[in-house]
């Protein structure tokens, strides 16, 4: 959906995505369907020069906790789920370039074969100059998860709004996955998303973006033109913030 004109109210985001939605109808792993939609809505933001970086979850892979729970090292199941981010990216990259979109992978874990490893200073180069960056495997540390290695990347890289794409439309009083009852809730202060308990993302995420007043909106990566009307500074899902 193209911007109609409108100025964007952010020059650079930080975008992560649930890797669960990547599942999309394929059952397990990555539905390129899913990747393409997502690769053309960012083509559109990187066309009227939105300076993008992209973290993406590895839950359509492997997380750590669910092999640790059936008697895996918890280590050795948080580096799989690392490097399960690294394949996700790898498939975004590859969908991006394809599009003509310039992209670059840097790793927090060194795999230079594949992929850059994450430099702070380089991978700001890379926005400046229009480039797409990918930051996976996460934090590079085990015990943390890809919602914490996007509040971190997006604090690093001084990202004006941190955007949390995932399967529901914002963030509700309770799961509304498990709960139909939940109630919608437009906008949240840090600290109450932390005393209500609402897991839509973890709570070291949430610390430091607080920590850092940095903002944060939670929405649908299945609505076509949200993130554009987000970038526009419109009200689409929750806004987390300094109230
Ligand atoms: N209060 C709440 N409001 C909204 N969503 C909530 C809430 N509590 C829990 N959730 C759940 O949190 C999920 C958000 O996490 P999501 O699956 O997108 O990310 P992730 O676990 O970080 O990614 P991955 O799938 O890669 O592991 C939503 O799908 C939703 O079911
Ligand atoms: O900094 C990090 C980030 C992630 N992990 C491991 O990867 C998986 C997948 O990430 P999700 O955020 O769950 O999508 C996660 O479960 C951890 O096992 C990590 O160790 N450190």
């Amino acid at each position: 959906m193209p911007l109609d004109g409108g100025k964007p109210k952010y020059r650079r985001i930080l975008l992560k995505f649930s890797g669960e939605a990547l599942i999309g109808e394929v059952g397990y792993g990555i539905d390129p369907k899913v990747v393409q939609q997502i690769a053309l809505e960012l083509r559109e933001l990187n066309r009227i020069g939105i300076e993008i970086g992209l973290v993406v979850g590895g839950g359509n892979i492997f997380r750590g906790a669910g092999l640790a729970a059936v008697g895996m090292d918890r280590v050795t199941g948080d580096h799989m789920g690392m490097l399960a981010t690294v394949m996700n990216a790898l498939a975004l990259q590859d969908a991006l370039e394809r599009l003509g979109i310039f992209c670059r992978v840097m790793s927090a874990i060194r795999i230079n074969e594949v992929c850059e490893d994450y430099l702070r200073r380089r991978a700001i180069r890379h926005l400046e100059k229009g480039r797409l960056v990918i930051f996976a495997a996460g934090t590079g540390n085990p015990f943390f998860t890809t919602d914490t290695a996007a509040s971190l990347r997006a604090i690093e890289i001084g990202a004006e709004l941190l955007i949390k794409a995932t399967k529901v439309d914002g963030v509700y009083s309770a799961d509304p996955l498990v709960n139909p009852d939940a109630q919608f809730i437009s906008r949240l202060s840090y600290d109450q998303v932390i005393e209500r308990k609402l897991a839509v993302m973890d709570t070291t995420a949430i610390i430091m973006c607080r920590d850092h007043s940095l903002p944060l909106r939670v929405f649908d990566m299945h609505k076509a033109g949200a993130l554009t009307h987000i970038v526009k500074g419109e009200d689409v899902g929750t806004l987390v913030s300094r109230e």
